[in-house]
């Protein structure tokens, strides 16, 4: 066998979906690597021939490897803070009071407007560093804090410039009905006709997006305006995402799936009926425990029916600076068993398969079998659930993306 480089002496959570074992894992295993590829996968003892002299060979000495992580929920390309937002809230403020005086997503939206490319990518590439510390490969931005044309474009072309600039893997999403701007606060249907008619055919044209989103809320875009902005986006071949039921039900998820959506996100107050048809459509439930945890919310996402109605649940960080300002993987995995009971096996599925689902690339990440990208991190860990069972360590040893080893 000719491979770039083998590694041995591994246990391995392929979280491979076709395995009736936890974690999909193959203890004491090794993995082949080609051309950027997994090549070979399976127990140490079956590994076929190579040439191990010409063959860079890496022994993990029984530590674990797991797919990359993927972060399929972000916001991470944004200027400014809102500590003064935080220091209201906890004088009694809630976030919704914040978004209707015109703080929140808005008072974002202004550093952003005043923030250069270059300086928004620094701050982007800042972040990113600090997610590939924590085994991530690939992750999603959203734009949604320009909410004009001009920096709708802006905040997309930084986040399209940091996937060219580093090693993660960036998919981008146009968020440009995130919140009405105070210049359409009296008239959003305009807005929504903005969105479609001038920021997405600029979006198609200079491909900036893998997908557009919208936030369908009391505070933010009714179900008619949610639905126009979504038909146009599918109608340009964009795949479609949507936040949803985060602080209230008002009915996207079930539009979300009947327009056959990658994901809806946050959906705290998603009911039955929305949980059924997520799982008619194949539409991934994203959950965002950084944001429940941050506004300190109650109402925890129907995680039960989830189960039973079998619709793929997600982990993201929706790391932003006001709802979640918390760029760590680690304490994600952590506060989905925690604060919303997932099992340790669940949120790391939750950030690798079912993440890769929410973008569309389970075909080529998410998992480790023959033929997929070589995406992977080697952990110091004795088992798989202890990257959920720890917070402020870091056992990153080794991650390695397409067959490249680009941090250890
Ligand atoms: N819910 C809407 N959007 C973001 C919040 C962004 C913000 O508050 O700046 C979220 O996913 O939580
Ligand atoms: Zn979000």
């Amino acid at each position: 066998m000719n491979w770039d480089q083998v590694w041995i002496d591994v246990n391995v959570a392929t979280m491979d979906a076709s395995s009736s074992l936890p974690y999909g894992a193959i203890e004491n295993a090794a993995i082949a690597v080609k051309d950027g590829k997994v090549a070979w996968i399976g127990p140490r003892a079956d590994l076929p021939q190579f040439d191990a002299l010409a063959t860079p060979i890496y022994r993990g000495k029984g530590k674990w490897i797991t797919p990359g992580l993927i972060d399929a929920h972000t916001h991470l390309v944004f200027a400014g803070s809102r500590a003064n937002e935080f220091e209201m809230r906890l004088q009694g403020a809630s976030y919704e009071d914040i978004a209707r005086a015109g703080g929140g997503i808005i008072s974002t939206v202004k550093a952003c407007r005043e923030a250069d490319e270059e300086t928004l990518f620094d701050l982007g590439r800042k972040r990113l560093n600090t997610l590939a510390k924590e085994g991530v490969t690939t992750v999603e931005i959203k734009s949604g804090y320009g909410l004009d044309t001009e920096t709708e474009l802006k905040l997309l072309r930084v986040a399209k410039a940091l996937g060219q600039h580093h090693h993660i893997d960036v998919k981008t999403t146009f968020l440009g009905a995130h919140a009405i701007p105070a210049e359409y606060k009296t008239q959003p249907d305009a807005y929504v006709d903005l969105v479609i008619n001038d920021m997405l055919p600029q979006v198609i044209q200079h491909k900036l997006a893998d997908a557009v989103d919208v936030f369908c809320e009391g505070i933010a875009f009714n179900l008619e305006q949610t639905e126009r902005v979504l038909i146009a986006a599918k109608n340009a071949g964009l795949a479609i995402k949507l936040h949803a039921e985060q602080l209230s039900n008002i009915g996207g998820s079930e539009l979300a799936a009947r327009l056959n959506a990658l994901s809806v996100d946050h959906i705290e107050h998603l009911d039955e009926a929305g949980v059924k048809a997520l799982s008619e459509s194949g539409t991934c439930a994203v959950l965002l425990p950084g944001a429940y945890y941050f506004l300190r919310e109650t109402k925890l996402p129907p995680i039960e029916l989830l189960r039973q109605y079998k619709v793929p649940m997600v982990i993201a960080s929706d790391f932003n600076p006001g709802s979640s300002p918390i760029c760590s993987t680690k304490l994600m995995l952590n506060m989905a068993c925690t604060l919303f009971r997932l099992t340790p096996e669940e949120a790391l599925k939750g950030m690798t398969l079912n993440a890769a689902k929410a973008l569309g690339i389970e075909k080529s990440v998410g998992s480790l079998v023959v033929g997929k990208q070589a995406d992977f991190c080697l952990w110091d860990i004795s088992s798989p659930a202890e990257l959920a069972y720890t917070f402020g360590v870091n056992p990153c040893e080794q991650v390695i993306k397409a067959g490249k080893i680009i941090q250890q």
